[in-house]
C-alpha cells in the first residue's frame, strides 16, 4: 500500500466538539494523506462549527442503503457507483447533477435488464472534494509546489498561495455537497425519471451511436419488457426506480470527525456527510486512524483494494470494520487493473467467503488502468476498463460467488479524458475537453457504452446468479 503524501495524525478529528466525539478517531494512530493547516486555530474554528452544522443525511437513509447492500451481498441485486473522480466547487449547478444522475440511471436500467435484479444506485456524489495523492508535491518547468489534494482542501491553480492548505475550504465542502444533495432530492422527487423516460434518453443514445445495432438487441428487449407491464395495467411512476444514494471517499478526518452524529434511535454513531463511505487504498492500513474511524460508525462502507492486496489484509479489515459479519456493512472495491485481475481476485474471494463474511465485492476498473498519454495526459483506455470488468465477472462466475457490481469514475458530459468507447477517442481527442481535477473519467456515451456492454455478460451469468438468489 502507497501511503506516500502527507502524514499526519488524526489529531483535531478526535477534539471536534459534542457531536462528532463519539465515532471520532484516535488521535495516537497515524493517519495519512491528511492535509496540515498552517493555522490550527483556524482549524478549530472550522471543526467547531462543522460539529453543530446540520446532518447531510440521516441514519435512517443509510441503514435502507444498508439493507439494499445486504441484498447485493446476498446476491439478490446489483451496486452501481459513480461519478468524478474528483467534485470542484464550481462544478455545483443544476446540470452538473442532473447529467450524471440520469447517466448512471440510464446505465442501471440496461443492467436492471440483463440481469433481471435490482441494481442499488450510489453516487460518488455530494461529499468527493478530497484525494489521495500519490506524491506529496509535483513539479512543473523547475517549478515544485505541494500537490493538489482536492478543492476540499487547496486550489488547482498552479501558485504557491493555492496549494496551501485551507481549512475554511472543508465548510465550503460542507456547502457544496448540501447544495448537490438538494439537486439529487429534487431530481430523484420529481418524477422525470420513470423507467420509460430513462428508456427514452437509452433510445436516443443509440440512434446516435455507431453501435447501435450491437446494442439494438438489448434495446428491443427493454421495449418488450415495457409493453408488458404496461400490458398489465401499471402505471409509468410505478416503475420509478430513482432511490439513489451518496458516497464519497471518507479521508479527511477533519471533516468526517465534526460531521459525526450520534443516533439516539440505534445508540450508533453515523458519518452524516455522505450515506455511504469508502477508505482509498492508500489509506487502509488496519492499525490507522482512518479504519479506527470507519470502525466506530454505522453506516455501509466501503474498501479499496488494490493488486497487492493478500487475503489475510482483507481478513484483517474484516476483523476490524465488520466484526459482526453484517450482509451490507462491508463492500470491498476492487481496483486490481485489467492484467492482474484473473489472478489477484480469486485467492481473495476465496479465502474470504471461506471465512464466512458476506461482503459485496464490486469492481473499480477505473484505477488500476492509468496511463499517461505522449501529451502528458493522464487517461484510461476503455477497453482496459471493459476488459477488467469483464475478468472480474469471470473469476466470480468461475467460483460460484457474486460479482457484486461497479465503481466507475465518469460524469454526464461529454469530455474527453479515457481513450475509445464507442465514438473511439484518440489520443489527439485528450486536447478537446479535459476537464477532471484529477483523474480521467468516462464520459457520458462511454458510460452508456459500458453498460450496454458489461449487459453482455451479465445476461450470461443470469442463470448462476438466480442460483444464488434462490
Ligand atoms: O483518484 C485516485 C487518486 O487520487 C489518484 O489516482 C492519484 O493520482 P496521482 O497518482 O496523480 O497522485
Ligand atoms: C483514490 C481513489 O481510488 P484508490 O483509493 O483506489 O486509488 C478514488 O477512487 O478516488
Amino acid at each position: 500500500m502507497n501511503t506516500a503524501g502527507t502524514a499526519g495524525t488524526a489529531g483535531t478529528a478526535g477534539t471536534a466538539g459534542t457531536a462528532g466525539t463519539a465515532a471520532t478517531a484516535d488521535s495516537a494512530l497515524p493517519a495519512g494523506q491528511q492535509p496540515v493547516y498552517p493555522d490550527p486555530a483556524a482549524l478549530r474554528r472550522v471543526t467547531e462549527e462543522l460539529s453543530g452544522a446540520p446532518p447531510l443525511v440521516l441514519p435512517g437513509e443509510c441503514d435502507r442503503l444498508k439493507d439494499r447492500l445486504a441484498a447485493v451481498a446476498r446476491g439478490e441485486a446489483l451496486l452501481l457507483q459513480g461519478g468524478d473522480c474528483a467534485e470542484t466547487f464550481d462544478g455545483v449547478s443544476e446540470h452538473a447533477v442532473h447529467s450524471k444522475l440520469t447517466t448512471l440511471m440510464q446505465m442501471s436500467a440496461v443492467l436492471t435488464y440483463a440481469v433481471a435484479i435490482p441494481v442499488v444506485k450510489v453516487g460518488r456524489l455530494a461529499g468527493q472534494y478530497a484525494k489521495p495523492r500519490s506524491l506529496p508535491t509535483e513539479t512543473r518547468e523547475g517549478v515544485t509546489l505541494p500537490v493538489y489534494r482536492g478543492d476540499a482542501v487547496n486550489g488547482p491553480a498552479f501558485t504557491p498561495q493555492a496549494r496551501i492548505p485551507d481549512p475554511e475550504r472543508l465548510l465550503r465542502a460542507y456547502r457544496a455537497s448540501s447544495h448537490t444533495l438538494n439537486l439529487v432530492r429534487a431530481f430523484t422527487a420529481s418524477g422525470r425519471a420513470g423507467l420509460g423516460q430513462v428508456h427514452e434518453w437509452n433510445r436516443d443514445f443509440i440512434a446516435g451511436s455507431p453501435l447501435r445495432a450491437r446494442y439494438e438487441t438489448i434495446a428491443a428487449g427493454i421495449d418488450r419488457a415495457l409493453h408488458f407491464m404496461r400490458a398489465t395495467g401499471a402505471r409509468p411512476r410505478d416503475f420509478d426506480d430513482s432511490e439513489f444514494f451518496v458516497s464519497h471517499e471518507g479521508l479527511l478526518l477533519d471533516y468526517e470527525g465534526p460531521l459525526t452524529r450520534h443516533d439516539d434511535r440505534t445508540g450508533r454513531s453515523y458519518a452524516a456527510s455522505g450515506h455511504m463511505l469508502w477508505i482509498g487504498e492508500r489509506t487502509r492500513d488496519a492499525d490507522g486512524a482512518h479504519v479506527a474511524y470507519f470502525s466506530r460508525i454505522a453506516n455501509p462502507i466501503g474498501v479499496k483494494l488494490g493488486p497487492a492486496t493478500t487475503a489475510d489484509a482483507a481478513l484483517r479489515l474484516i476483523d476490524r470494520l465488520d466484526p459482526d459479519r453484517e450482509p451490507g456493512r462491508l463492500t470491498f472495491v476492487v481496483r486490481l487493473g485489467v492484467d492482474r485481475v484473473r489472478e489477484v481476485l480469486p485467492p481473495l474471494v476465496e479465502k474470504v467467503t471461506a471465512s464466512g463474511a458476506r461482503v459485496v465485492w464490486a469492481c473499480d476498473p477505473m484505477h488500476g488502468n492509468t496511463l499517461v498519454a505522449p501529451s502528458g495526459h493522464k487517461t484510461r483506455r476503455f477497453d482496459d476498463i471493459l476488459g477488467e470488468v469483464r475478468g472480474f465477472f469471470e473469476v466470480h462466475r468461475a467460483l460460484g460467488t457474486h460479482a457484486g457490481g461497479l465503481h466507475v469514475e465518469l460524469t454526464g458530459d461529454d469530455v474527453t479524458e479515457c481513450l475509445g468507447g464507442g465514438h473511439d477517442l484518440g489520443f489527439p481527442d485528450l486536447f478537446h475537453r479535459y476537464e477532471s481535477a484529477c483523474d480521467p473519467r468516462l464520459n457520458r456515451g462511454q458510460s452508456l457504452d459500458l453498460a450496454f456492454r458489461v449487459a453482455g455478460f451479465l445476461e450470461d451469468a443470469r442463470p448462476a446468479l438466480d442460483g444464488l438468489a434462490g
